[in-house]
């Protein structure tokens, strides 16, 4: 090996090893915790602060200053982190989310606080460790990663924390000490953190900005690792060390050197940009940002204040109105995020680079220096710039189609960093850009009015994409994604018109800003400013302009002072607090959301699966729910003539006809109600508990299923079939509409599957099934757990694909159409584990199933309404926090709302007590007298019994039997 390539690849190795550190550090806290430490750039840039104190400005030796730093400073921060951050954020439920947020905020938290102590200046004079061969670098490394991995892997230490990961709650039942290994993990990955900016410091820039941006972009070798294996990790991290230092050798003429420069100096940046662009995303089972983006009322006169606050401005002078000048641009970069993460719930933490491509553009467009366009005057220049940059927004935007959460913030930082260091550290950037103001504008006050009218049009702008069907929709993305798919809304193409949207806003603002300076400035629109933002917005409340008007404010404001970094620690600071306030908006989204799910199968890993069957709740003995506990349990007397019992449509009715007023719990039960009537539209009597305040599928630990105000019997068989034993007790209402005569049951089948096969690995979960859903009949679906019910019942809705097999509909072939396509031809869902929107109220649920569905009708939002009695004070409340009953209702109005042909219904009995049930029977039999075509899917063998026409039962992914409920179901007789 020559000196040259020697020497090159001693140097490579030495960068690499601190990228393997940095990558180690991260996998081990998030392997312990599930967080991805967004904050750990800044642990290290704080660490060595610390360490050049101790040194150069306390006098101590070295190794001293170094011990104290890495084994009492940097786990110090890290447990403090995990015990008063993350801790008290994952005893709440560890919404990924907040974690999120809170990673965000430790992060900016740190820099503005080192800003603040230290400066904002960079230090040349950090001591140095460790020699700069790398030898010693790279033993630590291999020692490190060779111990944590054994760890891991082979001590119980390693199995509890790969428990913990999988799922914290499960793993606490199961006698794990969640804390201790959290604690250690959140040590261990602020020592490494440490370590790191202990070795990097002497030779990079030592800046509370640039030193925590660099360690965060060596992010892309734990995603590289799958945040999983530490090998590779290390790997692929002492890999781009080398090759980016070997790079440095070529100097390519022509074009391709500026380009080779470029990618040279930042492998590690093209590594993130692969890594969260191309590779599959990590963190999938992450939840949407929902309590990211919680509604946030508007207190009374808040615009006029607000108006007002932006007018004073016009009355200051000299330096303070040069200031303010910021505040209305800002303010539109802001509004951007509460488009994308307030309305949109998509998580985004590259808008800066928006903003700077804005700057950028109208600067080169006004300097006539633009490729391909003429020298446009500042206006005409903003506009243009502002048009150019929208479609840029797809950059983050198509991410968005197949990753969220944890992912998704990857890939948008990415973006962000790559469009920092590709286009806005480039030559033609850096060399002093200036750009004007429009004519006529060039004085502050002129500008700053100039300003005040643009903000106004993105107000607007704004507005419109947080109002009406548009603005539902998102918010419905937002809330459910699988619950807004299942109503309708074309969730791709809504998320690529919230960033192309973004995009455009973000862009104005950011035009705005660079004219207010007067210059296109870079360092306006770093990364870490792209953070700031994100954090700022959720805080002062994502999902309001008011609030983005106020975060600007806040952020011009606090920085205004003589010394940088206040803004950043205050928004910091709220941003790691902001899940803990009690009350707050995130507690009635979390209760909305979280109490009734349990992580699905397909979400956990194997070890996770295996926890929640064994913790598992046992069965509910208060009611009766005849199981099946397999294929064997019933007795088959094969096929036997269909019974089909037209009843009219009507609305879901006291007796006596009259539409029943909303009695639910969340309402109260009116005084002096009739005694207990299980006719009633809820099915609560008086005085009995609130029929749900639990799950479907409730947490473990929890009781299964809600108390029930009176467990039902089980019928006599001679009841069951082929009479119905649920009929309709009330007489017709004499105002209730008429309803079409039922399809003669030989109509053919609306829906249809054929050869069903569905494998997950090697396990083959569907085996060639084939079912018709014909017009005007209930068809059910029964069987064991695990027989591929909820699989079926997936491949019908869009939401599995088949490997082979075809699902056609009135004679379409739909295998490949997505799942809010089918519902736009009229094949709508209901969830097993509720999907509602929380922070729309049930109106505006029922809205979206309108709007979004097979045919628009104006009438339909008021019928389904009141067919499923929501018609009452309750269509105005918020659905977060409504009782179980009223929720499945809403999911199903939703649904109805949409004018659906095949309604699909994922165990729609589920958290309903006895009453809820029989009333919920009378609305589906009246639905398919109308001539809808149904599918339940139920453990309910009563409530099928009394429901089906035809009832198929499944065993290990067949369909073994079918036939009337009669027959089918006869031999369940005696299964416990
Ligand atoms: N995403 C997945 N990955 C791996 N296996 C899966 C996945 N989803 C389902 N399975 C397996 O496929 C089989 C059928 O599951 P499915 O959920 O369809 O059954 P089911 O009849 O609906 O059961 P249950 O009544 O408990 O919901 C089960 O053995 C299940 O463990």
């Amino acid at each position: 090996m020559s000196s040259l390539t020697y020497d090159l690849t001693l140097a490579g190795l030495s960068v690499g090893a601190a990228a393997a550190l940095t990558g180690i550090g991260l996998i081990v806290t998030y392997r312990a915790t599930g967080v991805l430490n967004l904050a750990h750039g800044a642990i290290a840039m704080v660490c060595a602060y610390a360490l050049r104190g101790l040194v150069v400005d306390g006098g101590w030796p070295v190794w001293a200053a170094a011990t104290v730093t890495l084994l009492v400073v940097a786990p110090g921060i890290g447990v403090v982190l995990e015990r008063f951050v993350f801790r008290p954020l994952s005893v709440l439920g560890g919404d990924p989310a907040q974690t999120l947020v809170a990673s965000i905020g430790v992060f900016v938290l740190l820099v503005g606080g080192a800003a603040l102590l230290w400066g904002p200046g960079a230090r040349d004079d950090a001591p140095e460790v460790v020699p700069a061969e790398p030898w010693g670098q790279l033993a630590v490394v291999v020692v490190l990663a060779a111990g944590v991995a054994a760890t891991v892997r082979w001590t119980r230490f390693g199995r509890e924390l790969r428990a913990v990961v999988d799922d914290r709650r499960l793993a606490v039942l199961a006698g794990i000490d969640a804390d201790r290994v959290a604690t250690a993990g959140w040590a261990f990955g602020a020592f490494t953190a440490g370590l790191t900016g202990v070795l990097l410091a002497p030779y990079v820039r030592l800046d509370p900005y640039g030193l925590p941006l660099l360690v965060m972009e060596v992010v892309a070798v734990a995603v590289a690792a799958r945040m999983r294996s530490l090998t590779v990790a290390v790997v692929v991290a002492l890999g781009l060390g080398v090759a980016q230092s070997q790079l440095t050798r070529l100097h390519p003429s022509g074009w391709g050197e500026p380009l080779l420069q470029a990618v040279g100096a930042n492998l590690f940046v093209v590594a993130l940009l692969v890594a969260a662009l191309v590779l599959p995303g990590v963190g999938t089972r992450d939840a949407l940002p929902r309590t990211a983006s919680a509604r946030v009322p508007t207190p009374p006169g808040a615009w006029i204040v607000a108006g007002v606050l932006f007018l004073l401005p016009l009355g200051f002078a000299g330096r303070d109105l040069h200031t303010s000048v910021q505040v209305p641009a800002l303010a539109v970069v802001l509004l951007s995020l509460v488009v994308v993460t307030g309305r949109g719930g998509q998580i985004s933490l590259g808008q800066a680079a928006y903003a700077g491509l804005g700057a950028l553009f109208t600067a080169l467009l006004a300097a006539g220096r633009f490729p391909g366009l003429p020298r446009l005057p500042e206006l005409p220049a903003l506009a243009v710039a502002v048009v150019l940059v929208a479609p840029l927004g797809l950059l983050t935007g198509w991410p968005t189609i197949s990753r969220r959460g944890l992912a998704l913030a990857l890939a948008t930082f990415a973006v962000g960093v790559g469009v920092s260091r590709f286009v806005f550290a480039q030559p033609y950037a850096t060399s002093g850009l200036t750009l004007g103001r429009p004519a006529g504008f060039d004085g502050d006050r002129a500008y700053y009015l100039l300003e005040l009218a643009l903000l106004g049009v993105a107000l607007l702008a704004a507005h419109a994409l947080r109002r009406g069907r548009t603005g539902r929709a998102l918010a419905a993305m937002r809330d459910d994604e699988p619950g807004a798919r299942a109503a309708g809304v074309r969730v791709p193409s809504l998320k690529l018109l919230a960033f192309v949207s973004g995009a455009a806003l973000a862009a104005l603002g950011g035009g705005m800003l660079g004219m207010g300076l007067r210059a296109f400035d870079p360092g306006a629109y770093d990364p870490v400013r792209g953070l700031l933002w994100f954090a700022a917005v959720v805080v002062l409340g994502a999902d309001s302009t008011l609030g983005a008007l106020a975060a600007a404010a806040l952020l011009v404001g606090l920085d205004a002072g003589a010394r940088g970094g206040v803004a950043a620690a205050v928004i910091g600071l709220l941003a790691v607090l902001v899940g803990r306030f009690p009350g707050g908006p995130y507690d009635a989204l979390r209760t909305a959301t979280n109490r009734l799910r349990l992580p699905h199968r397909a979400h956990l890993t194997p070890l996770g699966r295996h926890l929640r069957t064994r913790l598992r709740p046992p069965p509910d003995h208060t009611r009766p729910r005849p199981g099946l506990t397999g294929a064997t349990a019933l007795t088959v007397r094969g096929p036997g003539p269909s019974i089909v019992t037209p009843e009219p449509l009507r609305p879901w009715r006291r007796p006596g006809g009259a539409p029943s007023a909303d009695t639910d719990s969340a309402q109260g039960v009116p005084n002096g109600a009739p005694p207990a009537d299980t006719d009633s539209a809820l099915g609560v009597p008086n005085g009995a508990p609130p029929a749900d305040t639990d799950s479907a599928t409730p947490a473990p630990g929890t009781a299964p299923h809600p108390a029930r105000p009176a467990a039902r019997p089980e019928p006599p068989r001679e009841h069951r079939a082929p009479t119905p034993d649920i009929r309709p007790r009330t007489t017709p209402a004499p105002d209730r509409p008429s309803s079409p005569q039922p399809r003669p049951t030989t109509a053919p089948p609306l829906l249809t599957a054929r050869g069903i096969r569905v494998a997950y690995g090697g396990f083959t979960a569907l085996d060639g099934v084939d079912l018709d859903l014909p017009p005007g009949r209930v068809t059910a679906v029964v069987g064991p757990n695990g027989a591929g019910k909820s699989t079926l019942f997936h491949c019908l809705a869009g939401t599995v694909r088949p490997a082979r097999g075809r699902i056609g509909y009135d004679g379409r072939d739909i295998t490949r159409l997505a799942a809010h396509a089918r519902t736009r031809l009229g094949v709508a869902r209901t969830f097993q584990q509720l999907a509602v929107f929380p922070t729309l109220t049930v109106t505006e649920n029922v809205r979206v199933g309108a709007e979004q569905g097979r045919i628009v009708d104006p009438g339909a939002v008021e019928r389904s309404l009141r067919l499923l009695g929501l018609d009452g004070p309750v269509r105005v409340l918020p659905a977060a926090g409504l009782p179980t009953g009223t929720l499945r209702r809403v999911e199903l109005a939703r649904a109805l709302a949409g004018g659906p042909r095949v309604l699909l219904l994922d165990e729609p009995a589920a958290g309903l007590d006895t009453a809820e049930v029989a009333a919920l029977a009378r609305v589906l039999k009246a639905l398919a007298a109308d001539g809808t075509a149904l599918l339940v899917v139920e453990h309910d063998l009563d409530l099928v019994a009394g429901l089906a026409d035809v009832v198929h039962v499944m065993a290990a992914g067949r369909i073994v039997a079918s036939g009337p409920p009669g027959r089918v179901l006869d031999g369940h007789e005696g299964a416990p």
